[in-house]
């Protein structure tokens, strides 16, 4: 792994690893991708303030994150089939966060099952809830969520409907996935390293979410299962049913707009995560990072921001602190380790992007997290 410096390396190689339907799942985003893009180009807008001759000796890179120590200010976001990039994918990359002492989060939509990550892994994990039409499902869920000790519970509120990701339907990502269309089959015949991966994994189905599939019969696009099972009325007043169930901290993930985050803070929710989806929701809707700052101006002395969008690097990370977030998210970073080496591939990213981080921090004269704000900036 010795010639893999940057997360760009990684997506490399999962793309050579991975089945195109897989890898485009993740890499791609929904209808014109403008948002998808937007999150990339508007980092690179962002300049540093370089400062020399300050003693960078002793940095510092830990932080607090709803409460708990990190070593780094870094979450592993939910990322939905995660163990179909790689056999047991969940386990790989929370026993890897762990490790790298970050939090890591299980989504509703994992192969690896709430119960199964629990069982291989070592320390507490963060739980990510889609609300479903059937409210008693989604109560056992967070019941399950409550057994399995996960530490906190991300409520994500941008996919009450999906946005369109072109490729999905091109490439036969539905639910269940299509890999016997030939074009799949072909493809998947040329990856046998993922085959093996795939099949040396426990679970090959959604394991949280067993008994609300379509059976393989009915396959049906990825947006009619999702009209079909997920709550389209869910709302504000649904905030207060969670925390009747939920006793533990609350995350509302994929705030964009001042009057919705000042009303997260109102709902009471520990932290919210400024968060388009990673460019997979509403096409046209602006990018993470152009939107951070005027959230936090509004509510960031109440509530604790988090980030997600577009991190790519330490760089992107130090940008985000920047402008406000307490912490970042990472999705696409992480999984294009995990599909490109597994464990060690996650492991990799975590490392790049830290090591990008320290070097940052060095070269604009900061030695702690906590000293991060807009004076790194050039302006
Ligand atoms: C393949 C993929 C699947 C995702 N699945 C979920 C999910 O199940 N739940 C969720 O809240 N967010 C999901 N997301 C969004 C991520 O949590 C995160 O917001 C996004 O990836 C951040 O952008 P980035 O990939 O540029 O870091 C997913 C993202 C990707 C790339
Ligand atoms: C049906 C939701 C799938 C997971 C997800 O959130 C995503 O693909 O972005």
């Amino acid at each position: 792994m010795k010639q893999i410096t940057c997360i760009d390396d990684l997506r490399e190689i999962h793309q050579r690893r991975v089945p195109k339907m897989f890898f485009d799942y993740v890499d791609r985003g929904s209808y014109a991708e403008e948002t998808l893009r937007a999150n990339r180009d508007d980092f690179q807008d962002i300049k540093f303030r370089q400062r020399i001759l300050v003693d960078i000796s002793e940095r510092d890179l830990s932080t607090e994150i709803i409460g708990e120590r990190a070593a780094l200010p870094l979450i592993l976001a939910p990322v939905g089939s995660t163990g179909m990039q790689y056999g047991d994918g969940e386990i790989h990359a929370c026993r890897a966060a762990q490790a790298a002492g970050i939090p890591y989060t299980l989504s509703t939509m994992s192969i690896c099952s709430l119960e199964d990550v629990a069982a291989n892994v070592e320390q507490p994990f963060w739980f990510q809830l889609y609300v479903m039409r059937d409210r008693g499902f989604v109560k056992a869920l967070i019941e399950r969520a409550i057994a399995a000790k996960c530490s906190a519970l991300v409520l994500t509120v941008d996919l009450q409907v999906i946005g369109q990701r072109h490729q999905d339907i091109k490439n036969g990502m539905s639910v269940p996935p299509e890999i016997f269309r030939l074009k799949n089959l072909i493809d998947i015949a040329t990856k046998p390293r993922w085959v093996k991966g795939i099949l040396a994994g426990k679970s090959r189905n959604f394991g949280n979410i067993a008994g609300h599939l379509p059976g393989s019969k009915d396959l049906g696009s990825v947006s009619a299962w999702v009209a079909s099972q997920f709550d389209p009325s869910l709302n504000w007043k649904d905030i207060d049913w969670i925390r009747s169930i939920w006793p533990g901290k609350l995350i509302i993930k994929g705030i964009l707009d001042v009057e919705d985050a000042a009303l997260a803070v109102k709902a009471g929710a520990e932290a919210l995560v400024v968060s388009n989806h990673g460019g997979r929701q509403l096409d046209g809707a602006p990018s993470s990072i152009e939107v951070l700052p005027d959230v936090v101006d509004a509510v960031g002395d109440q509530i604790e921001v988090m980030f997600d969008g577009g991190i790519r690097s330490g760089q992107d990370v130090m940008r985000a602190l920047a402008m406000g977030a307490r912490s970042c998210m990472i999705g696409r970073a992480y999984i294009y380790g995990l599909g490109a080496f597994g464990g060690p591939g996650v492991t990799k990213a975590i490392d790049i992007i830290k090591n990008e981080l320290s070097t940052t921090m060095a070269l604009c004269g900061v030695n702690s997290i906590e000293e991060i704000d807009d004076h790194v900036l050039a302006l």
